[in-house]
């Protein structure tokens, strides 16, 4: 069942939340919504639930439409849920009554999915590897457990919509890691259609198979992750999910003179996003020091360990720079060039 928003706009006093969303999500989608903090997401996925009326546009889930010109289908009365930050389990409820609670109130449940309610509960929590904690209060449980419940919880009545807002954001860093393995897993064993909110661009790149970035309110991009990433079409999904530099200078068919460097470099399959407007993206893994003169001069500000690499910032001219290196024989305040 696909999930269509045409024209949607939000607007919140003077604020403009959400501004032209033209988005079809697709059945068994996992779809991230990915974007810096204020630039409307969390509105979208409102908006999608039923929990506020768009001021402009339309939604359709199916062929049903739940939201446009003044009306608006409430959550309860949409085959979806939803799953947040905060995991919102029942204090007072165990884990196979937290789960159980959809079972036995979803409108969109089935008689005999009602009869098979314990069954069910017990495949899902098998499902999220919470055996043997079915008796146990959400308080007695980890951050990681209780997201699994929530996360059972929001499957239990198999949704046509599953809903997410930055469900793992509260987690530590290695449990956020073994998390997204599971949702992918789940969402791979389901085939249940996910939007799932972040603003960290190594979740979205890891676990959708389609990326819609978001600036002020605005759509900037659709596509794989490897769309998004190695062919970004403007300068924000350039900087803000490759990290990438971008460099002014002046191109010539396949040679582009840098500002402030005196040798053209000669370049192979550009994307020419953004040639036109005489830049070129460049990744930080993607460039390089120089010993010659024979790219843009730079002075180190900061270098950073992390591990396996380095992250190093620079300045050239006004530009601020960053490259990732493997080994590093300078010390910050040094001058240099870099090449590509
Ligand atoms: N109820 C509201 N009343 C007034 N302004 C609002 C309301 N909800 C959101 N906004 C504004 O709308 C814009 C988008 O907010 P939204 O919460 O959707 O952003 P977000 O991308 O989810 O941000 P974050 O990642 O920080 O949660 C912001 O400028 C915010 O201040």
């Amino acid at each position: 069942m696909e999930t269509e928003c045409r024209n949607i706009g939000m607007t919140f006093g003077k604020t403009k939340a959400l501004q032209d969303i033209n988005l079809t999500i697709h059945d068994g989608d996992f779809l991230a919504i990915l974007g810096p903090s204020g630039c409307g997401k969390t509105t979208l996925l409102r908006l999608l639930a039923g929990f506020s009326a768009p001021t402009q546009g339309e939604i359709r889930i199916g062929a049903e439409l739940v939201a446009g010109n003044g009306y608006v289908k409430s959550p309860n009365e949409r085959n979806i849920s939803m799953v947040f930050q905060s995991y919102a389990l029942w204090p007072h409820m165990t884990v196979e009554q937290n789960i159980a609670f959809p079972i036995r109130n979803s409108r969109f449940v089935t008689a005999k999915q009602r009869s098979n309610c314990s069954e069910r509960v017990q495949q899902l929590v098998e499902m999220v590897g919470l055996h043997a904690m079915e008796k146990r209060l959400p308080a007695q449980l980890s951050g990681g457990q209780r997201q699994r419940v929530a996360l059972a919880r929001a499957l239990a009545a198999e949704p046509a919509l599953l809903l997410m807002d930055e469900p793992l954001s509260n987690l530590d860093s290695e449990l956020r890691i073994e998390m997204r393995q599971e949702l992918k897993r789940l969402h791979r064993a389901t085939g249940t259609t996910i939007v799932y909110v972040t603003h960290d661009q190594s979740e979205a790149l890891a676990l959708a198979n389609r990326i819609v970035v978001m600036n002020h309110g605005r759509i900037e991009q659709v596509g794989t992750a490897k769309e998004i990433y190695e062919a970004p079409q403007t300068e924000f999904v350039a900087r803000f999910v490759g990290r990438s530099n971008l460099l002014h200078g002046h191109w010539t068919e396949n040679r582009f003179l840098p500002e402030g460097a005196e040798t053209v470099w000669q370049l192979k399959d550009v994307p020419d996003t953004f040639r036109k407007s005489g830049l070129l993206a460049l990744k930080p893994e993607q460039l390089r020091i120089s010993e010659k003169n024979n790219g843009i001069p730079a002075t180190i500000k900061e270098i950073e360990y992390l591990g396996a690499e380095m992250r190093v910032l620079l300045s050239s001219g006004q530009t601020a720079l960053e490259m990732r290196t493997k080994e590093m024989h300078y010390q910050v305040g040094d001058a240099l060039w870099l090449t590509v």
